[in-house]
């Protein structure tokens, strides 16, 4: 029986894989909230590490805030690139497979097609930045790993994400005001789940390295607006704004299409 570490297991993709891990009786998870297991602290790790033996680490632990991430980068490095090196070495002395998600943020989106795994990453905010430096620890201490970038990702039932954001406002009342300055592909946690489950850790064959996964339909937020509204059969207008003034001081990249 396989044995997975999943961190981060409270976040929108935790609760997602802790949801379908009811299909796998034949997995053995443990699932760690960030209350349980701080991957910033080494001690925790190790005697998690000691005690335990797991076949694959799922790692959904990362500081996700990106405003606050530009405001306090310090602490986007800490989770998202010190954590993760913690992570890679725990996994390397303890022979873990480790599965990582990381963003399409880690793009400049100067590019005119979608991102492909062969493009060279180039953040232009802090979050960006932090994720990428965490890739770059897992590629130099692991050989065993798999990094998932992804984008947009939205659960409808769990945690914070711009699909229940759309649909609190709009059942509020409040008038709707979208950017329709980014591309990118929205991607439901439940599809990553399935895909982090059957095509990464029950597929013999899949070969370590970097990968892209979305739900492969290309759109702006604004559009991504519009689809939420109609799905729950809301009619309601939305004003198209500009990016900078949703969030100033932000720069978020153009172009998020990651294939
Ligand atoms: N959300 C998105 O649009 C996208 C996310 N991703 C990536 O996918 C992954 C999952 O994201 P998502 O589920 O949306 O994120 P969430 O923010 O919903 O969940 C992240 C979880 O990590 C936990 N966490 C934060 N710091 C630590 C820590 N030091 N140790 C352990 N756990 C910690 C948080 O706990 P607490 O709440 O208690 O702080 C939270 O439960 C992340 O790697 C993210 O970068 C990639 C592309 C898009
Ligand atoms: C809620 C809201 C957002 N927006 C804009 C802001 C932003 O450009 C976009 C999405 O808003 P968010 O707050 O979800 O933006 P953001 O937190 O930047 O989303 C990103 O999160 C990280 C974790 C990722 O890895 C990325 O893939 C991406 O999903 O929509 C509006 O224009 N109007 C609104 O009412």
């Amino acid at each position: 029986m396989k044995r997975i570490l999943v961190t981060g297991a409270n976040g929108q993709l935790g609760k997602s894989i802790q949801e379908i891990s009811r299909n796998y009786p034949n997995i053995n998870f443990d699932f760690k909230s960030s209350k349980e297991l701080d991957i910033t602290n080494l001690i925790d790790l190790k005697i998690l590490f000691h005690t335990n033996t797991y076949d694959y680490c799922i790692n959904c632990a990362a500081y996700t805030n990106v405003k606050q991430a530009e405001k306090t980068p310090e602490i986007a490095y800490k989770v998202n690139t010190e954590g993760v090196k913690n992570l890679a070495e725990s996994c390397q002395k303890n022979h873990t497979i480790l599965v990582h998600l990381s963003t399409d943020y880690v793009f400049d989106g100067e590019k005119e097609e979608p991102y492909t795994v062969n493009d060279v990453p180039n953040p232009i905010n802090a979050y960006g930045k932090s994720k990428w430096e965490g890739e770059k620890y897992i590629q130099k201490i692991l050989k065993e790993y798999f990094i998932i970038r992804t984008s947009w990702l939205y659960s409808k039932k769990f945690g914070k994400n711009f699909y229940k954001t759309i649909l609190e406002k709009a059942q509020k009342g409040e008038i709707l005001k979208v950017t329709n300055e980014q591309i990118g592909c929205p991607t439901n946690t439940l599809n990553l789940s399935l895909f982090i489950i059957e095509k990464i850790v029950l597929n013999k064959n899949s070969i370590y390295g970097t990968f892209h996964f979305t739900d492969k339909l290309p759109m702006t937020w604004y559009e991504f607006a519009k689809l939420i509204l109609e799905e729950n059969n809301m009619e309601k207008s939305i004003k198209i704004i500009k990016s900078k003034d949703i969030s100033l001081n932000l720069k978020r990249p153009k172009n998020s299409v990651i294939q």
